[in-house]
């Protein structure tokens, strides 16, 4: 674990090596996955292979697909980039910062779910805290799953982009639900990766994609 690799460096490939022999396991402790992914201090020479931007809007660049028991992914987030408000259906998200900053909002559910295209009575999504949550490079993770809520994460810089580390679990989702958070209405959305394994993932590849 981290420990043995305190002698060294906790590389990236140590903390991929170290998710590979927790996940297969039965059980899964959090805390001390969200430990690993604390220990991993961010090297640039290990992640900028997966850090490929796009200039429209954030991507999702697939580093490992944990045996099908998790993604690994770098996010790139361009200047002024957020994502939708949205939930982690039936997994575990924990992130941390590579580089730059990013801002995340957490939100109740709405009380009814208002199913897509339905016309209820709006209802607004309530934001947890009244400013977003900061997180630096120097901070420790970000944990969040469905009991704890809805989030929307986003690079407020103008001037700086940002890249962050996520680990989903179990297992790794390939859609969830997007909210309008002025309405509350629900929308399906699918999670794509723009590369996996540092290659860029073709428009055709990314229609089928499931990772090897
Ligand atoms: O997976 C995504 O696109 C959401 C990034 S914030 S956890
Ligand atoms: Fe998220």
């Amino acid at each position: 674990d981290a420990d043995r690799c305190s002698g060294g460096k906790f590389r990236l490939t140590d903390l991929i090596g170290e998710l590979h022999r927790v996940f297969a396991e039965d059980r899964v402790n959090v805390e001390y996955v969200q430990y690993l992914m604390e220990s991993y201090r961010s090297d640039p020479a290990e992640w900028l292979k997966y850090a490929k931007f796009n200039k429209f809007r954030y991507t999702r660049n697939l580093v490992d697909a944990g045996n099908g028991k998790f993604n690994l992914m770098v996010l790139c987030w361009g200047e002024g980039d957020g994502s939708s408000i949205h939930n982690h259906p039936e997994s575990d998200c924990i992130m941390k910062m590579l580089a730059g900053q990013l801002t995340e909002v957490r939100f109740a559910w709405p009380e009814k779910s208002a199913v897509d295209d339905v016309d209820e009575d709006d209802q607004q999504l309530q934001p947890m805290c009244e400013i977003g949550r900061t997180l630096l490079e120097t901070d420790g993770v970000c944990h969040i799953n469905d009991a704890m809520g809805l989030h929307r994460v986003e690079n407020a810089s103008h001037t700086d982009k940002a890249v962050s580390l996520h680990l989903l679990y179990c297992p790794p989702f390939e859609e969830c639900s997007t909210f309008n958070q002025q309405t509350g209405h629900k929308t399906m959305a699918k999670s794509a990766f723009w590369s996996i394994y540092g290659e860029k993932v073709s428009k055709k590849r990314a229609e089928e994609h499931v990772p090897a």
